[in-house]
């Protein structure tokens, strides 16, 4: 059997409960998920400031993983912070939740629209749409305007605003899926896929599935050329830890 390790990279527990459950939803029998977050950080990432910080915590979570022997590893959040700089620390598949839900739903879809959490945070999905060439399988994206840990608070409040932006994505924008724009909904996608009768896609447990696809093919991380792991080099103060 494997371990996958699935980071949250914000540092609420709750949020980590809630990817956790969505990844162990589609493990296959031999899979364990190792659910993690950073010790400290941010407790939500709603920007690029946040990016960066929880960037470090990534790494430091990859770093252990590796140590540990994991299979691969799940960046949980969908700004995929650090993925790069995962990649080049990690051995094994290093795959980010927005690539996994974006990859899936081009395979079902000719078009997909988002559904994420803040405003400012739809530039963050553009930057991501360009990275990976998928621009033009986008057809739209929207923000249910409410922070992430809304999605935690147990109200149902953004729960019902994701669902009502999906019916209106599935009305307006002319696309055959939506992918859901946080980790924080992953436990909502089987129910709106079902109740909206279009494909709504979770990166978690899509990227929980990639990994055990590119398991199953043999196939990790490139070492060859620019995710090869980082030259050696003397780390100062905090970064001490990453040395060796
Ligand atoms: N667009 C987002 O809501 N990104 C996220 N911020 C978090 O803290 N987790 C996410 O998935």
């Amino acid at each position: 059997g494997c371990i996958i390790q699935v980071i949250n990279p914000n540092t609420s527990r709750a949020m980590t409960e809630t990817i956790a459950a969505a990844a162990r939803s589609v493990a296959a029998p031999g899979t364990k998920i190792l659910a993690v977050c950073p010790q400290e950080g941010v407790p939500s990432i709603e920007g690029h400031f946040d990016e960066a910080i929880a960037a470090i915590g990534v790494l430091q979570q990859v770093k252990l993983g590796r140590e540990a022997g994991v299979s691969g590893h799940v960046i949980a959040c969908f700004g995929d912070p650090g993925l790069l700089a995962a990649r080049e620390l990690a051995n094994r598949p290093v795959i980010g939740i927005a690539e996994a839900a974006m990859h899936m739903a081009t395979l079902v879809a000719t078009r997909f629209s988002i559904v994420t959490t803040l405003p400012r945070t739809l530039v963050i999905a553009r930057h991501l749409l360009h990275q990976y060439g998928f621009e033009r399988h986008c057809a739209a994206l929207h923000a249910i305007d409410l922070p992430v840990l809304a999605l935690e608070d147990g109200s149902g409040l953004a729960q019902q605003k994701v669902r009502e932006q999906c019916i209106q994505a599935k009305q307006q924008d002319g696309s055959g899926a939506i992918v859901l724009g946080c980790g924080g909904m992953a436990d909502l996608a089987r129910e709106l896929t079902l109740e909206l009768g279009i494909p709504v896609i979770d990166g978690v447990s899509a990227a929980v599935k990639m990994i055990e696809s590119l398991n199953a093919l043999g196939l990790s991380t490139s070492k060859h050329g620019d995710l090869d792991f980082p030259r050696a080099k003397p780390l100062s103060g905090m970064f001490g830890s990453f040395s060796g």
